[in-house]
């Protein structure tokens, strides 16, 4: 069990914070100075977050080398195996770093949010990328984008949003749709807590379907 020294270490070492919030029992990983923690009110399934165990750290810059190098591998394994867990096709990795960037809760963190190809809706802070003119290399990347941007791009897909049925199209449905803050609901720890159970198994089996996974460990 590879990560069975994680899964001790969790459960036997001292609590884990999330600024002043005890996560101990939200957290489906832990490496030396960094662990991954389900969302209290997730935008989507997946959304998970990466977190510094150093309280002290408000900031992206108050980490140290050792503890930004531990950070960033974390965040390699558990973005490879969010997208994985949720066959994500593209996933949002998003740091509201200060106040004015959006950050509510003063304890750097990594936001980790699978994204499909249906659910660009009501995503507000992608206005701007919608005029993103990168020269895409991948492959089909480009394709992807004219597809995301044929239907008038992000506000198009806001109209069709689950919440306002513009012109009467369908609107997207199911667990994929971003929800505005209004319709995120705060789960209950037992919800929380079978989360973990079901990621730290699964990450267990995806840890060992790829040897080249274990530089991240
Ligand atoms: N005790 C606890 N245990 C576990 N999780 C806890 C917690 N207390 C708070 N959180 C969790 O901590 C995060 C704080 O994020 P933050 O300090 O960056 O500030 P928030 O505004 O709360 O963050 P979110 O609204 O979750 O935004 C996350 C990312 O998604 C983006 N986003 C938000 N709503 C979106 C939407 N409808 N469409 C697309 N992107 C969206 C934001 O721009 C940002 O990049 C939140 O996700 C909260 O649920
Ligand atoms: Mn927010």
């Amino acid at each position: 069990m590879i990560l069975s020294k994680t899964r001790k270490s969790i459960s036997m070492n001292k609590p884990i914070y999330f600024s002043k919030f005890l996560v101990t029992e939200q957290v489906f990983y832990k490496s030396k100075y960094t662990y991954a923690l389900v969302n209290l009110k997730p935008i989507v399934p997946g959304h998970i977050l990466i977190v510094p165990l150093r309280t002290t750290v408000l900031t992206l810059s108050d980490l140290t080398v050792p503890e930004s190098q531990d950070y960033f591998n974390t965040l390699q394994l558990i973005h490879r195996f969010i997208k994985w867990q949720y066959k994500a096709d593209s996933i949002n990795v998003a740091i509201q770093d200060g106040p004015e960037a959006g950050q509510s809760v003063p304890h750097l963190h990594t936001h980790i949010i699978p994204r499909y190809k249906i659910n660009n809706v009501g995503d507000l802070i992608y206005d701007k990328l919608d005029h993103w003119d990168g020269n895409g290399t991948l492959v089909d990347w480009q394709a992807r984008r004219d597809d995301y941007l044929g239907v008038g791009g992000r506000q198009a897909r806001k109209n069709k949003s689950a919440l306002a049925t513009a012109d009467g199209d369908e609107p997207f449905q199911g667990p994929n749709v971003l929800k505005p803050d209004s319709q995120r609901k705060v789960r209950s720890l037992i919800e929380m807590k079978k989360e973990v159970q079901d990621l730290q198994s699964r990450l267990e089996e995806f840890v060992a379907s790829s040897p080249d996974l274990k530089q991240w460990l």
